[in-house]
């Protein structure tokens, strides 16, 4: 009997469409890359072709051009500079040798992600056993790091402090070699407030527009080439652009925008031989080019994106039970989730992963398990490094685990089968936007961003919109609906309020019993209330219309922590502060109101 042939169903089809536009329809091999390179990218790495992005930017980064990439999340953008650099390495002569010192330098906003590159570094060398990569990174042993440097890096990714520091303090660091300084989300690295560290590099290594040997190193003979990437850039951007491009090819830019994917400003001109009007032309180009890329957001087409409207007091019961709902679907779940702040993380990673429930009619002690039974992890900056570090490789490899993170997380991490990631605080800016909800639908794989937010902040959905990315509301009522109630699941329910919904009320009242329970826990929960409302102050721009504290009722705020007391018992400091601002907007009020006042006269 013959097979029915029919079509694929729609979601295979949308995937399908989606790899062919993800990758490209050459091989490695006709990029021009070395063969035992090639073989090894598809053996051992898995990597079959090149993606789009790879296709047109290895190319060029072989040409010896300086380059400016935007390309969305999880596209391979790492292997767009890795790849080249390696591939020129293993191929120059003489040998490159440990003795040469430096000739590659990653420059990466966080040291997670300076552990990421690392790894990946380290795969590409493995048939090129002379080219040796290395980190320098904030929060490692310095000696060590000293002793590597002085033995010699060959391919050295580092953070921008750390780096600076050996610049200015190790005098066996070798880089009179120096051919690439790659800045590997460069947004975020001047984002974070590196641009002064960064200049500072750029200086010491005699890379900067307008120094006087900005082409070539001490050596003298070494073509600079400077390569900046991200799926989002800023304003900021264009002035590290400007301080260390010299008529870059743009790749992955809006084709609306400019004649091709790819573009420079006045073709393949040798900057050598511009005039200074011709240099003045090509920035200022430069900078329109820019300006525009920094307009909108291209996210991977196969990602899920929803928004949950959830009242402040209920938000952490939500959160629950949507995690709950999501880990009863499916075992294997991968789930990251951003909060605002330290404080926050750590507070809600003891309730994530140490909450007890009993989900029979009366509280019964006895029957009390855990309410979520997977791992959790949790991420944020002020954790020791060797703990950082467990969590980082602790959740990338397990199969089924929560992370718990602040916006650490939030850029260039690959974690492996992440599905899900919600956005409990909202990230601000779109840019973070793009970047958090990139840690899933990596590389063509399928994955879903759910986004928390408060009634009085749904106009933060336009904001986003005005990026060019829009969300769908999350249908939260029917995963409640899928939930007992006092160990039963009616058959109908009335429509009540969140806050009202008995599902909501127990948790609610378990959350307080556990947060209560112990002093260290009401500790943590008063710690993350502070720092959130402070955080919650600190929105930028026009953001500050949107998420206004004023607008705020503290002591749902209090509830969404588990904490049964009114803000004036959490934070003395905090709350003077409060007191002291609603004295000024009182006075303000007034001022304005006599100003509306018609004059006497
Ligand atoms: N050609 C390829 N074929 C298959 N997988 C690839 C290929 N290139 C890279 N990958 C994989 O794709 C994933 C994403 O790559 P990478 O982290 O470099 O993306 P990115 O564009 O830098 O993302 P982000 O903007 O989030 O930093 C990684 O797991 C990487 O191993």
């Amino acid at each position: 009997m013959s097979k029915k042939v029919g079509k694929p169903p729609p979601q295979a089809a949308a995937r399908e469409e989606g790899r062919e536009e993800l990758f490209a329809s050459c091989s490695f091999a006709d990029l021009g890359l070395h063969p035992t390179l090639c073989t090894h990218l598809q053996d051992k790495m898995g990597f079959q072709s090149p993606t789009r992005i790879q296709a047109e930017a290895i190319p060029v980064a072989m040409s010896g051009q300086h380059m400016l990439v935007k390309a969305a999340t999880g596209t391979g953008k790492t292997l767009a500079y890795l790849a080249p650099i390696v591939h020129l390495l293993q191929m120059r002569e003489p040998r490159v040798d440990r003795i040469h010192g430096t000739f590659a330098l990653v420059l990466v906003p966080t040291r997670e992600l300076c552990l990421q590159v690392y790894g990946i570094a380290q795969q590409l060398v493995h048939r090129f056993h002379w080219i040796v990569p290395g980190y320098v990174m904030g929060g490692e042993n310095r000696a060590k790091e000293k002793a590597r440097l002085r033995k010699g890096i060959s391919i050295l990714i580092a953070t921008p402090g750390r780096l600076l520091d050996h610049l200015q303090h190790t005098a066996s660091f070798v880089y009179s070699n120096l051919r690439w300084i790659v800045f590997d989300e460069a947004d975020s690295i001047l984002e974070l407030g590196f641009g002064k560290a960064v200049e500072d590099i750029l200086e010491h290594l005699g890379s900067r527009n307008g120094a006087p040997d900005q082409s070539k190193n001490k050596g003298g003979h070494i073509q600079r080439q400077n390569l900046l990437l991200s799926a989002t850039l800023n304003e900021k951007v264009n002035r590290l652009a400007k301080i260390s491009l010299k008529n870059p090819m743009m790749i992955g830019l809006d084709d609306q925008k400019k004649p091709s994917g790819k573009s420079n400003m006045l073709g393949n001109s040798h900057t050598s031989l511009l005039s200074d009007d011709d240099e003045d032309r090509i920035l200022e180009s430069q900078n329109d080019i820019l300006e525009h890329a920094v307009d909108d957001f291209k996210l991977p087409a196969q990602l899920v994106q929803r928004y949950v409207k959830v009242s402040c007091g209920s938000r952490l019961a939500v959160l629950l039970t949507i995690l709950k709902s999501l880990f009863e679907r499916q075992i294997s779940q991968k789930v990251v989730i951003f909060f605002s702040t330290c404080d926050s993380v750590d507070f809600h990673h003891t309730v994530l992963s140490q909450l007890e429930w009993s989900s029979g009619p009366q509280l019964d002690v006895d029957k009390k398990q855990k309410f979520l039974s997977c791992k959790v992890f949790r991420l944020h900056g002020n954790m020791e490094q060797d703990d950082r570090k467990k969590s980082f490789l602790g959740f990338g490899s397990e199969k089924s685990a929560i992370l718990v993170s602040t916006d650490i997380a939030a850029r260039g991490l690959d974690f492996p089968k992440v599905k899900y990631i919600v956005q409990y605080d909202s990230p601000g800016e779109a840019s973070e936007y793009v970047h958090r909800v990139g840690r899933t639908a990596r590389i063509g794989e399928k994955g879903e961003a759910l986004l928390f937010l408060q009634p009085i902040e749904l106009d933060y959905l336009k904001d986003l919109q005005s990026h060019g990315v829009s969300l769908t509301e999350y249908p939260f009522q029917k995963v409640l609906d899928s939930f007992p109630v006092n160990g039963q699941k009616p058959h109908k329910r009335k429509m009540i309020s969140l806050d009202m919904h008995p599902w909501i009320m127990s948790l609610q009242r378990s959350l307080e019993g556990f947060v209560a329970a112990e002093d260290a826990t009401k500790k943590l929960a008063r710690d993350a209330f502070c720092s959130w409302v402070r955080a919650y102050t600190a929105h930028r721009g026009e953001l500050k219309k949107i998420f206004m504290v004023k607008k705020l009722h503290l002591g749902h705020v209090a509830r969404s922590f588990g904490l049964k007391e009114q803000p004036s018992l959490v934070g003395r400091s905090h709350q003077v502060q409060l007191k002291k601002r609603k004295k000024e907007q009182k006075r303000e009020g007034s001022f304005a109101k006599r100003r509306k006042l018609p004059s006497k006269k």
